[in-house]
């Protein structure tokens, strides 16, 4: 039954993208970057926004959930109908690696996430001595992951590096998974 409504909305051709990670991440600061709006007046999310976007096409709305450890049990209001999971990593938290791999963890169990596809964007790339894809991938243990579809994108918001990279392979995932075009 999820799947039909999933088609049917992907002959819409609109996906829903939910944005999650530690609060800090760089998650408003993306939706931004991506909107082409003001990157210099963010502020934590305490609720969430959502945010669509005309992309090549597609109409992605995307929510974007505030991910401070206090609101983070709300999550789980967001997850019904989600295409695709976008993991946002600050690339400079090496201090709080360990916790963003918990709470990744924690979100690939659940169920009504079960058929989404994940991007990791693993954002701050232009700040140096940051983690790198390879390093991010060992320690968040990507590689272990056999029930979703995965992809590791270094970005930054700041200057827009990779965003559509990391969009384009979202939408066409869901296209590859769909069967759609
Ligand atoms: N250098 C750099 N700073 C960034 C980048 N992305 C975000 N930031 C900064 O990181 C801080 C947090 O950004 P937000 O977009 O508010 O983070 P968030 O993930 O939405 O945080 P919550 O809403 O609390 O969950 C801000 O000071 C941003 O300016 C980036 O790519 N590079
Ligand atoms: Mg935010």
């Amino acid at each position: 039954m999820l799947s039909i409504l999933r088609k049917a909305r992907l002959k819409d051709k609109e996906l829903r993208i939910l944005m999650l990670g530690l609060d800090n991440a760089g998650k408003t600061t993306i939706v931004k970057k991506i909107m082409n709006e003001d990157v210099n007046t963010v502020s934590p999310t305490l609720g969430f926004i959502i945010k669509t976007i005309d992309f090549h096409g597609y109409k992605l709305n995307i929510w974007d959930v505030g991910g401070q450890k206090t609101i983070r049990s709300y999550w789980r209001n967001y997850f019904e109908k989600t295409d695709a999971l976008i993991w946002v990593v600050d690339a400079t938290d090496k201090l709080r690696i360990d916790d963003c791999k918990a709470e990744l963890k924690g979100l690939l169990q659940e169920e009504r996430l079960a058929g989404a596809s994940l991007l990791v964007f693993l954002n701050k790339t232009d700040v140096a001595g940051g983690m790198d894809e390879q390093e991010v991938t060992r320690v968040l243990e990507l590689e272990r992951i056999l029930t979703h579809r995965w992809v590791v994108v270094s970005c930054s918001a700041m200057t827009g590096k990779n965003l559509e990279t990391g969009l384009d392979w979202v939408v066409q995932d869901a296209r590859d998974r769909l069967f759609l075009y």
